[in-house]
């Protein structure tokens, strides 16, 4: 049978699907087009960690062209998938690879559950980018995060393990094709072992973690506990990682 995705090139899902269930762990880097100059960026891209699988592009604030800028830079320098990850329906470019299509299930703010999806279509419906459906859960970091300020929403309490199962099962119920577990940028405390085993033993989509994550160890615990694909942004940020 010919596989449509595969033809056209759009393996992303296919690709984390077939990692997921032959335990082979992912990792991201999160480029955040307000943080980065043109040359910091080339230099970022080209001393990525060897390991790295995915770049994901987006933040909590950020414009059309500094989005556009950034796709097309990594683009250049980079054969890894280059992959949206908005927070608001103007971080689109089509010279991405893939799209998070964020769906900001732990809240129950209209703009981030359904308005801001409608906004994205005029730019999404001729282009090549591959959409894939994206449960995001966001978890209490222990600080106020970007996220949290820009939905006006509340972080689940990570003591709340059941409620934050239920919202991904919720998510995997509704069509969703991959769950992520969000501390919020530069969290202080990550998203936990308990929370990520609980989750990903119930669900059986793919599961991303990211939040916080600045050491190997933290690394290595979130892929044991479950984790399939884990991103890192602020510590590669800073060097740190
Ligand atoms: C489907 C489309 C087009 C948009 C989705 C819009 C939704 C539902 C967004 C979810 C809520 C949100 C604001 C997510 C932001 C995700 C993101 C890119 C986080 C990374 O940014 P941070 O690094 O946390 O924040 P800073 O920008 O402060 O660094
Ligand atoms: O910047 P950090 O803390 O690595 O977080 C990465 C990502 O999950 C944020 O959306
Ligand atoms: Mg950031």
């Amino acid at each position: 049978m010919i596989d449509e995705f595969t033809q056209s090139g759009k393996r992303i899902y296919k690709d984390l699907q077939e990692a997921a269930k032959n335990q082979k762990k992912c990792f991201a880097i999160l480029f955040d087009p307000e943080e980065h100059s043109e040359d910091t960026l080339i230099q970022q891209v080209l001393h990525l960690p060897e390991f790295t699988t995915h770049i994901l592009v987006g933040g909590s604030t950020v414009t059309q062209t500094q989005t556009q800028l950034t796709v097309q830079i990594l683009k250049k320098h980079t054969d890894l998938p280059v992959i949206l990850f908005p927070g608001d329906y103007k971080q689109i470019s089509k010279e991405a690879d893939g799209i998070l299509f964020l769906t900001l299930l732990s809240g129950e703010n209209p703009e981030y559950l359904i308005r801001q999806q409608i906004k994205s279509v005029k730019q999404l419906q001729h282009s090549d980018l591959e959409i894939i459906p994206t449960g995001y859960i966001l978890i209490d970091g222990g600080i106020k995060t970007a996220v949290e300020r820009v939905s006006h929403t509340q972080a689940l309490p990570q003591h709340d393990v059941e409620r934050i199962v239920s919202t991904a099962l919720a998510g995997e119920y509704s069509g969703k094709k991959l769950i992520y577990l969000e501390a919020g940028s530069g969290a202080l405390k990550s998203v936990s072992t308990e929370i990520i085993q609980a989750v990903k033993s119930a669900i059986s989509i793919p599961l991303i973690v990211g939040g916080g994550i600045r050491t190997p160890l933290k690394l290595q615990q979130a892929y044991e506990a479950g984790a399939d694909l884990v991103v890192v942004g602020t510590a590669f940020e800073k060097g740190e990682f």
